[in-house]
């Protein structure tokens, strides 16, 4: 089975309930994309965007917490996201890594309470510019894939997104060779590690844009992509959608 592909658009803390409107325009222009697609609002929207998207778009929380319930305010626990009409999840984004010092052991452990709710965890890894220019970039990329996906991990419940942190939001990203060295890399060491970990779907994210994408998903190895700033409104995201469905 090879891997399923996926369009997965972040919105970080951007859009209100009037940007559910987004949604109505991507079914209205890609009622049967060739491809799976994947939005990840704020919390807010969740429930509501889960009811606009009627089945044909997947809702992802952008993070969840470890435990199941409890006392940890501002958190929110996997199946609660489960509950609001998520079927994914984002862990271990660079923003949660650099801003809220998250560790691959605490992103591995998220992933194990998304898989223990029924979520896909889509687990993201990256390099900063400064690993790079120090050459470390495939050491760095294999130490979190060992220590952020769990043991549990199927390709049925785990997608890999690589993410260079220096290329999100920015405008640059890699060149097609350096994306294909890293997801060559993330390729081998979960086929090694995983039984199914040749079907497990590998995306590239930062600074994807309708102008790149057709190049990006002709790369050996990306099965997608996790888009942030483009995936905010529907005349950047469908493109997006329609090149991955061509690829
Ligand atoms: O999760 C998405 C990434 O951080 C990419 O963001 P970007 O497409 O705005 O560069």
């Amino acid at each position: 089975m090879a891997p399923r592909k996926l369009a997965a658009g972040n919105w970080k803390m951007n859009g209100t309930l009037a940007s559910l409107a987004e949604i109505g325009r991507l079914l209205a222009d890609h009622p049967a994309p060739g491809c799976d697609v994947l939005i990840c609002p704020p919390a807010t929207l969740l429930h509501a965007m889960a009811a606009s998207a009627q089945g044909k778009i997947a809702i992802g929380g952008q993070d969840c917490h470890a435990k199941t319930a409890g006392a940890h305010t501002g958190d929110i626990a996997a199946a609660q996201l489960r509950d609001a009409g998520a079927s994914h999840v984002i862990l271990g984004h660079s923003e949660r890594r650099t801003d809220h010092a998250e560790t691959d052991a605490q992103v591995a452990a998220k992933s194990v309470a998304a898989h223990e709710a029924g979520l896909v965890a889509v687990i993201c890894v990256g390099e900063t510019e400064a690993q790079r220019d120090a050459g470390q970039t495939l050491d760095v990329i294999s130490a979190q894939l060992a220590g952020s996906v769990p043991d549990g991990a199927t390709a049925a419940n785990t997608v890999i997104a690589y993410e260079p942190v220096w290329a999100i939001g920015t405008g640059r990203t890699p060149t097609s060779d350096q994306i294909a060295e890293v997801h060559a890399l993330m390729r081998e060491r979960l086929s090694a590690r995983f039984a199914d970990g040749a079907d497990m779907a590998l995306l590239y994210g930062g600074s994807v844009k309708p102008g790149n994408a057709a190049e990006i998903f002709a790369i050996p190895h990306v099965n997608g992509a996790l888009v942030g700033g483009a995936s905010l409104k529907a005349e950047d995201f469908g493109p997006i959608i329609a090149a991955l469905s061509a690829a």
